[in-house]
């Protein structure tokens, strides 16, 4: 006879961890050798564990703390009150005010999004726990799949072969990409190695017109495959008019070229290519300005700062109204944030573009098998939760390294301070840098 299990939340756990990131370029600079994310694990009155990963920056730990105080006591399947929660967790107004992350990279930072960052990594973690109770695949519990693998791309970045000399860091077998023949080696290489059928670039580095170079050799190197390029708003309207006139016949799309909702719209206005975005759609509160004036064709979900893989859902069907398409961002994520992009992925009706993801550039991971692409695609687990099982040896070792003073200053991403150490004279570019 089956008994019905009793979801309450009995203990919450959370480890801040650093973990290895390749010198890897974008126009705010270049990553750290190691970068932080926070392990959320909640666990139930029968002993289940959900686990859920999020950014792991100060700002969110501080955000995470308290949240995860209130959490005991709950249900995990009660994710709707995860928001009234976070509704009351008080954001530090110097965490917001005229600050952005990363330099920008993620778009405006309000307090909501702020707490919406941090309710996703628990939203996932009692999403890996309600599955396990109940048998399901997290799929399932968003409603089912609608696919059996979900499409990712290549992501490129033009980088260093490795990080500057007399700094602590992990090697890579990347090499060195600074130049379009760089970028296409790299480019076979994940094609080798997973199999990837599309391919993003990460622009903003150097001037238009070498980037533009790398993408044309790439269409040479992959004739017909899916292009993009993507300078996170470094561009003019001007110079990202330009851009897509010289490479309208092989982009798949233009991502974030210029700053801001106007600007983007005065680009996708005469373009002629679509134009996606991470950074001026990261919130509700944005869409309808971007979707009113026709900005944006694409949007980039980032289940983390959007509050969840619930929210992703919304997301899309928003965009479905209106015509708009819907994707999935990344940024330095470890395979439970893989394994949850994928289970919503494959839920989603409107997917039409290949997904985000800077998993391959993640040489360590905390679970017990990384999980793997197959012809540029990741199998949705059917296994009950998420499908994957966290490597405690793994998560102790990472918690480790971020308790590790002589790594303290790493725990907040800052990707012009890795810059300066290569070049003390560097400055976070003004915008439009070109
Ligand atoms: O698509 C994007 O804009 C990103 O993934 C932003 C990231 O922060 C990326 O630029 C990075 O990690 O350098
Ligand atoms: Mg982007």
């Amino acid at each position: 006879m089956s008994t019905t299990p009793d979801l309450t939340i009995t203990d919450v756990r959370l480890t801040p961890i650093l973990v290895a990131d390749p010198p890897l370029l974008n126009t705010q600079g270049l990553h750290q050798p190691y970068t932080p994310r926070l392990i959320v694990e909640v666990v139930t009155a029968d002993g289940v564990t959900g686990v859920g990963e999020t950014y792991g920056d100060a700002k969110y730990l501080e955000l995470a703390r308290p949240f995860a105080d209130k959490l005991t006591g709950r249900q995990v399947s009660d994710l709707n009150g995860l928001f009234v929660i976070a509704d009351q967790v008080a954001v530090d107004d110097a965490r917001v005010d005229d600050q952005v992350d990363v330099g920008g990279l993620r778009g405006v930072q309000t307090a909501d999004k702020l707490r919406l960052s941090v309710v996703s990594g628990f939203e996932v973690a009692c999403l890996d726990a309600l599955g396990k109770a109940l048998g399901l695949p997290v799929h399932a519990l968003l409603g089912g799949k609608l696919r059996d693998s979900v499409e990712y791309s290549a992501y490129l970045f033009y980088k260093h072969a490795d990080h500057p000399e007399g700094i602590a860091s992990e090697k890579d077998d990347w090499g060195a990409a600074t130049d379009p023949a760089g970028v296409v080696a790299q480019a076979r290489l994940f094609h080798e190695r997973y199999g990837f059928e599309s391919f993003k670039l990460k622009g903003g580095c150097f001037a238009p017109d070498e980037e533009i170079a790398a993408i044309r050799a790439l269409a040479d190197a992959f004739p017909g495959k899916p292009l993009r390029l993507d300078p996170n708003g470094a561009w003019s309207v001007e110079t990202s008019l330009k851009v897509a006139d010289a490479l309208r016949d092989v982009l798949e799309y233009l991502e974030d070229p210029a700053l801001g909702t106007p600007a983007m719209a005065e680009v996708a206005a005469s373009a002629g290519v679509p134009l996606a975005t991470n950074m001026c759609v990261t919130t509700f509160a944005e869409i309808e300005e971007a979707f009113r004036s026709r900005a944006v064709q694409v949007v980039l979900s980032d289940h983390h700062y959007w509050g969840g893989l619930r929210n992703t859902q919304q997301l899309a069907a928003i965009c479905r109204t209106f015509g708009v398409g819907i994707s999935m961002h990344s940024n330095t994520h470890l395979g439970i944030s893989l394994a949850a992009m994928t289970h919503v992925a494959s839920t989603v009706p409107n997917l039409h573009h290949a997904c985000d993801s800077h998993y391959p550039w993640q040489s360590e991971d905390v679970l017990t098998e990384r999980l793997t692409f197959e012809g540029g695609r990741v199998a949705v687990p059917d296994a009950p939760g998420l499908g994957v099982e966290l490597d405690r040896d793994k998560v102790d070792a990472l918690h480790q390294r971020w308790l590790d003073p002589a790594y303290a200053h790493l725990r907040d991403r800052d990707d012009a301070a890795a810059m300066r150490v290569l070049d003390p004279d560097w400055v976070t570019p003004a915008v439009p840098r070109w």
